[in-house]
């Protein structure tokens, strides 16, 4: 007789969250157990995760968490002190030169030459590699070809981010890494820049994005790994993640002040509404995942038509979650606040 065993109720660590590829595909890029110290600092204390072909995965964190020091790693630019990393099976850090052809890396602060052209710096590149991309094509992609013959110390720090890109992909590799390719660009530029994200891997690059920028990761990344003091604090899918946090959904609603007590029995009626509060001229409103549509619906049903903010929890709210620490746009963080929640979106009536 066979006796079934319990499964367990402990949701798995980051650590072996980060470890599965969807679709149990061989990982691109795989990482196990990495650890890495610069005299006493140890900057790399104990990171694992597997990225899957054709991925967009994040490595986030704040500034010092260790990120830079991974993926250098990975790259064989630095020697581990323990663990293993591999890229399409290979191991860049016995044999960085079989890695060479297959992954383009793009570290921050690039510089070069401050007279090279953008075209000579793209043919340079393109030159150490068997099988470069084509790099008038990789210009129009990365929207460069308009200053193909500018020098590089006169392109602004878009032109200069999407040119590292391009010198990152002019290997046709299978596999990039980009780190903080988004650091000093106003938001017009950033968003530009991850269109080109999404371009190249629409051309089947898988990618490893290093970024402390926790929206960028979330619009960007299929999936990532938060990583804090040189441990992966949370693993899976931004959604997952946030929803990880507090499944409920909180909106404000905004009516004439005649409409409030139909507003407040129709709220009073529906099973998706779990409290009801005022803030400030605003009626906050807390319930399921279907209370968004359930309250309008039922609003319509009556003819009230309100504004509508949805209270929005964000990666920074799994930071603060999983850490007990703050965390700001610049990377830094700080003592965890007490109202963890942020708005984000307004619906117009
Ligand atoms: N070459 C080095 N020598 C000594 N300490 C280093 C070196 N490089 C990084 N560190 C230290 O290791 C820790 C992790 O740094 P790392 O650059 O990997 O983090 P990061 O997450 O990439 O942060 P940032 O985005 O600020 O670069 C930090 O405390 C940093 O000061």
């Amino acid at each position: 007789m066979t006796t079934a065993h319990p499964v367990p109720s402990v949701p798995p660590s980051p650590s072996l969250a980060a470890r599965t590829v969807p679709d149990g595909a061989a990982p691109a890029i795989e990482v196990v157990a990495l650890r890495k110290a610069y005299g006493s600092t140890v900057a790399v204390r104990d990171v694992s995760f597997a990225v899957g072909p054709g991925e967009i995965f994040g490595v986030l964190g704040p500034n010092g968490a260790g990120k830079t020091t991974t993926v250098e790693c990975l790259a064989g630019l630095r020697q581990a002190d323990a663990g293993t990393v591999r890229i399409l099976g290979l191991d860049p850090q016995s044999d960085p030169a079989s890695v060479r052809e297959l992954l383009g890396v793009q570290l921050q602060e690039a510089e070069l030459n401050e007279r090279m052209t953008v075209a000579e710096a793209l043919r340079l590149y393109a030159s150490f590699y068997e099988d470069p991309a084509d790099t008038a094509e990789l210009m129009d992609l990365l929207d460069l070809a308009p200053h193909r013959d500018q020098q590089f110390a006169k392109l602004s720090g878009g032109q200069k981010q999407r040119l590292s890109i391009a010198l990152a992909l002019v290997g046709n590799p299978q596999v990039a890494i980009l780190d903080e390719l988004t650091t000093g660009l106003d938001p017009q530029a950033r968003r530009a820049t991850w269109e080109l994200v999404e371009r190249v891997r629409e051309r089947g690059v898988t990618i490893l994005l290093v970024t402390h920028f926790m929206d960028e990761a979330e619009r960007l990344c299929d999936r990532l790994v938060i990583i804090d003091q040189g441990v992966v604090v949370a693993a899976g899918s931004p959604a997952e993640l946030i929803e990880s946090v507090d499944s409920s959904r909180v909106l404000r609603l905004r009516v004439e002040p005649h409409e409030e007590p139909v507003v407040l029995e129709v709220l009073g009626g529906l099973a998706d509404v779990g409290a009801v509060a005022r803030a400030g001229r605003e009626i906050e409103v807390t319930g399921t995942r279907r209370v968004l549509p359930a309250v309008v619906l039922a609003l319509a049903e009556r003819d009230v038509v309100p504004d509508v903010r949805t209270m929005t929890r964000s990666l920074e709210d799994v930071f603060v979650h999983v850490t007990g620490r703050t965390y700001d746009h610049t990377g830094a963080t700080g003592p965890a606040a007490t109202d963890d929640r942020s708005d984000t979106e307004g619906a117009a009536r």
